[in-house]
């Protein structure tokens, strides 16, 4: 047992899962976690080596038998506007796709009142599905943008929140003036700032390359350094070729879609990229030595015909790795279900079906021999969803995994609960159960949700 014991501590007694590192899975089949009065992690301890839990009589124990303790899951990339066409729209690429449904979608937030029911709604399904933290994309609108924050507040939901930035190529009901997009951030990030809530967090989200002029990326990048510590920022980059084409000549000095947010001093260790797909070796290179990270949407990138990422090359070249859901590009807003199109897309890539820059780049002539990618196995793509997702949001110090000394998010998983679709068989281990519910469980099978310490699945019933 590690670390000390406060009077006032939770103990939870089950199985747990978490990820210590990208290749190592750890299994405790009989565990327990100690949670102090601030929703932190005092010890985790192995009962099957360690039976004696050194804790004072006021502790409180609860017992959870066989269900599984694992840390909530991190959603990188969510778009809170698109989640009421979520499951629709999407017969088109990325570019039409903005044009004909997101734009028309995303300006009704205008109207705070509709957003504030909208968003409600959303991040209840979030925390239904063991979201325990979630970048999320709003729109334009300021007053629209504050009322996200005020429904993860009222949740308990943890939560990084974007005003989204765009000053040009879209349509006059959904674009902003660059000064009126600039004050605007800066009016967002000190209200988020000044709530002084540790749950949640401003981003800059400037929405692409596409909708934006270098003079707000500029100033979105000084703002986002003005602060100590630096402001997050999210955005999208290299998802669809089209969209490749459109950068490339709206910004002709840089040589790269990458060196344009370099260059309007954006890529640093607090950004996160969704997508990032059709990256060249050299945009791959320069994102890891900014140690900015990548967040991998793979519903999406089947949804919307984007391409297939080469998870294992990034990891391979050390960039940081998170997973997205990307709704509504993707049409699930479960973390469950970006494991498992991560897992189908490595497998894509490993069988020579990825999508890649530098092969169609490279026109030498020679015969390349094709490098083989091993595909993602289920403990990786694990961490993705956790520890993976908390170093990109530079939240690895807080969550990911039940270090001491962490908050206490987390899941309690029930393979057994009421209207689980998962079998459990005789001679069944952890494992497998765990497996099981990787590929097979759903909201049914995640019975509770704790942010630091705080059970937040059950308040959604009242
Ligand atoms: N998937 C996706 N890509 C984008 N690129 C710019 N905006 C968007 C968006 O809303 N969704
Ligand atoms: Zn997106």
């Amino acid at each position: 047992m590690t670390g000390s014991s406060p009077i006032s501590i939770q103990v939870y007694k089950a199985s747990i899962v978490h990820s210590l590192s990208l290749n190592q899975l750890e299994f405790i089949e009989h565990g327990a976690i100690g949670v102090n009065e601030n929703g932190r992690i005092v010890f985790v301890q192995n009962l099957a080596a360690n039976p004696e839990l050194n804790i004072a009589n006021s502790a409180h124990i609860v017992d959870l038998g066989s269900k599984i303790i694992i840390p909530g899951f991190i959603d990188g990339h969510f778009h809170a506007p698109q989640y009421s066409f979520i499951g629709t729209g999407m017969d088109v690429p990325l570019l039409e796709w903005l044009a004909k449904y997101t734009f028309p979608h995303e300006a009704k937030f205008q109207d705070a009142e509709y957003a504030q029911k909208n968003y409600d709604i959303v991040v209840r399904r979030l925390i239904e599905n063991g979201t325990t933290t979630c970048s999320y994309f709003a729109t334009l609108h300021l007053e629209a943008s504050k009322r996200l924050v005020d429904i993860v507040q009222k949740h308990g939901q943890r939560a990084i929140v974007g005003k989204v930035n765009m000053d040009r190529n879209s349509p006059l009901y959904l674009c902003e003036t660059t000064e009126q997009s600039i004050s605007d951030t800066t009016d967002f990030v000190n209200h988020v700032l000044n709530k002084q809530d540790s749950l949640v967090h401003p981003v800059i989200t400037p929405r692409f390359a596409v909708n934006t002029t270098g003079k707000l990326l500029t100033a979105l990048g000084k703002i986002s350094r003005e602060y100590d510590p630096k402001v997050r920022i999210q955005t999208h980059m290299s998802e669809n070729t089209k969209e490749i084409e459109m950068v490339a000549e709206m910004f002709p000095k840089s040589s790269n879609y990458a060196q344009i947010y370099d260059r309007h001093g954006l890529l640093h260790e607090r950004t996160y990229i969704a997508h990032c797909i059709w990256c060249s070796r050299g945009e791959r290179g320069l994102l890891h030595t900014r140690r900015t990270g990548i967040i991998h949407c793979p519903n999406s990138n089947f949804s919307i015909s984007s391409g297939v990422l080469n998870v294992r090359r990034l990891l391979n070249e050390g960039v940081k790795v998170g997973l997205g859901t990307d709704v509504s590009g993707g049409y699930s807003p479960s973390i469950l279900d970006a494991i498992r199109q991560a897992i189908t897309a490595s497998k894509m890539v490993s069988i020579g079906l990825g999508s890649d820059a530098d092969k169609s780049s490279s026109s030498t002539g020679e015969r390349n021999i094709p490098e083989s990618f091993e595909e993602l196995s289920f403990a990786e793509a694990f961490f993705l969803a956790t520890l993976g997702g908390a170093e990109c949001l530079d939240l690895a110090d807080t969550v990911g995994n039940f270090t001491v000394g962490k908050d206490f998010d987390a899941l309690v998983v029930n393979s057994q609960s009421e209207g689980s679709r998962i079998d459990v068989f005789e001679g069944d281990t952890i494992s497998e159960i765990f497996q099981r519910f990787l590929f097979l469980g759903d909201d049914r099978n995640i019975e509770e949700v704790y942010v630091k310490g705080k059970e937040i699945k059950s308040a959604l019933k009242k």
